[in-house]
């Protein structure tokens, strides 16, 4: 019999000391209505609750860990680097081993800078538009999730669509003002914006994939038509692949659509599960980062050893088996397919839209091209799927507005077991 007694109890306690009881509100199970599992360890493919229940995990820490949970390799690097001493606050051969690791996948990316969340890189990268151009407005898209600071949490996705609040309370409005909106995928939209104001932009930054609203894709010409428009008008273009980067194939979005941006940002697979993320572009722009140049960056903790390792073991399993990334492609596209079928046996309207290997099941008659689009899915159908793979060892996204991840530890039988438990779920609906 499933139960998350354990959890509940845990869940009460942790709220009398962390807000909404977690460290990042996505994880609180609220806008599905439960309590979270309390996780007390993970190997492969699965996560295990303190209650005793194991699930085949399909949310990998949100992403990172591509290669599977506690991955023997990066394990063992990990356990000799600890012995080593965990940060000097000072340079490290590793540093450069993952920054050249990086340019190998991302050739675009000559020169970066190591920093410690996807928050910090995105940030940074629009510090450095700014300071590059010598102008303060950005553009963002509805529904795109880039991380807390202040600036973008406008119209944002993630945690902030699932529970209702797009600009957060605490943004300065003179911060917010800068901040430019446009929907995802609108070409004309973003074409008016920069007739109107192009001289003023700094920066488009994209989810070249997005992923905060659900999986969804840019439309043909989407990409292209950022691309063209700041190369127009002088603003820099910003690819925020902390998602999507080693998951829309080896290269990120930027070598499945063959489109170069000016700057790119990584996270969660780049860190091999510890916090570590980068920024980084063309030698000429990066060159304006302190110390170098005059653009202020910097971190205490910033390319520490121990996320370094994690990083580089990661990366170097990655890029040692050039057929992984097609295999975790396949196993997503197996899924999705699967669950297209299993839905349409029971008329469940369901899109399920995957690249690379991220995915997103929303209940819809029409494919979700952009924020209006996830928002008018149907959320009731999805929590009750939700809760049915939860009780049946199936760890989903909480949430309709985000991703979910294929690892290289999923097997057929995985996808098998899951396939079968979504057939009970659309059957209950
Ligand atoms: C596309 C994207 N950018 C930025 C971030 C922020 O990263 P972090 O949570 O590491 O600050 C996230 C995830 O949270 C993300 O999905
Ligand atoms: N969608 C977010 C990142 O990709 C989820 C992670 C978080 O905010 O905790």
């Amino acid at each position: 019999m499933y139960t998350l007694e354990k959890s509940k109890q845990a869940f009460l306690e942790a709220k009398a000391y962390m807000p909404g009881g977690v460290n990042s509100p996505v994880r609180s199970y609220r806008s599905v209505g439960s309590e979270p599992p309390f996780i007390s360890s993970a190997a492969g493919d699965r996560i295990y609750d303190i209650d005793g229940n194991e699930y085949i995990d399909y949310v990998l820490s949100w992403g990172p860990m591509i290669l599977g949970h506690a991955k023997s390799e990066v394990v063992a690097a990990l356990q000799e680097a600890v012995l080593r001493g965990t940060s000097y606050g000072a340079p490290t051969l590793l540093e450069t081993e993952v920054a050249k690791k990086i340019q190998a996948f991302m050739p675009h990316m000559e020169m970066v800078r190591m920093v410690n969340s996807g928050t910090e890189s995105t940030m940074s990268a629009l510090r450095v538009a700014r300071g590059y151009t010598g102008r303060d407005k950005i553009v963002k898209f509805i529904g795109c999730y880039h991380g807390h600071s202040d600036c973008l949490l406008v119209k944002a996705g993630s945690g902030l669509a699932t529970f209702g609040v797009p600009d957060s309370p605490g943004v300065p409005a003179g911060v917010a003002a800068d901040t430019l909106t446009v929907p995802y995928n609108d070409i004309e939209a973003i074409r008016d914006l920069f007739q109107k104001e192009g001289h003023a932009i700094a920066a488009v930054i994209v989810e070249p994939v997005a992923g905060n609203m659900g999986c969804v894709p840019p439309v043909p010409g989407f990409l292209e038509t950022l691309r063209e428009l700041t190369t127009a008008h002088g603003a820099l273009l910003i690819f925020d692949e902390v998602m999507c980067g080693f998951r829309a194939s080896s290269g990120g979005a930027q070598k499945k659509y063959g489109i170069k941006p000016d700057l790119t940002c990584l996270g969660k697979i780049v860190g091999g599960g510890l916090p570590m993320a980068v920024f980084g572009g063309s030698r000429e722009i990066m060159n304006h980062v302190a110390p170098a140049g005059p653009i202020y960056q910097a971190g205490t903790l910033s390319g520490n050893p121990i996320a370094m390792t994690a990083g580089l073991a990661t990366l170097s399993i990655l890029q040692q088996d050039p057929t992984v990334f097609k295999r975790i492609e396949q196993a997503t596209d197996m899924l999705c397919e699967g669950l297209r079928e299993r839905a349409a046996k029971y008329n469940i309207p369901v899109q399920v839209q995957s690249v690379g290997s991220m995915f997103t099941l929303f209940f819809s008659d029409k494919p979700v091209l952009n924020f209006d689009d996830a928002s008018a899915c149907d959320m009731e159908a999805f929590k009750k799927f939700f809760h049915y793979n939860l009780s049946h060892g199936i760890y989903y996204a909480p949430s309709q507005y985000e991703s979910n991840f294929m690892s290289a530890m999923h097997s057929p039988q995985d996808i098998e077991k899951t396939l079968a438990v979504a057939e009970e779920a659309f059957a209950t609906l």
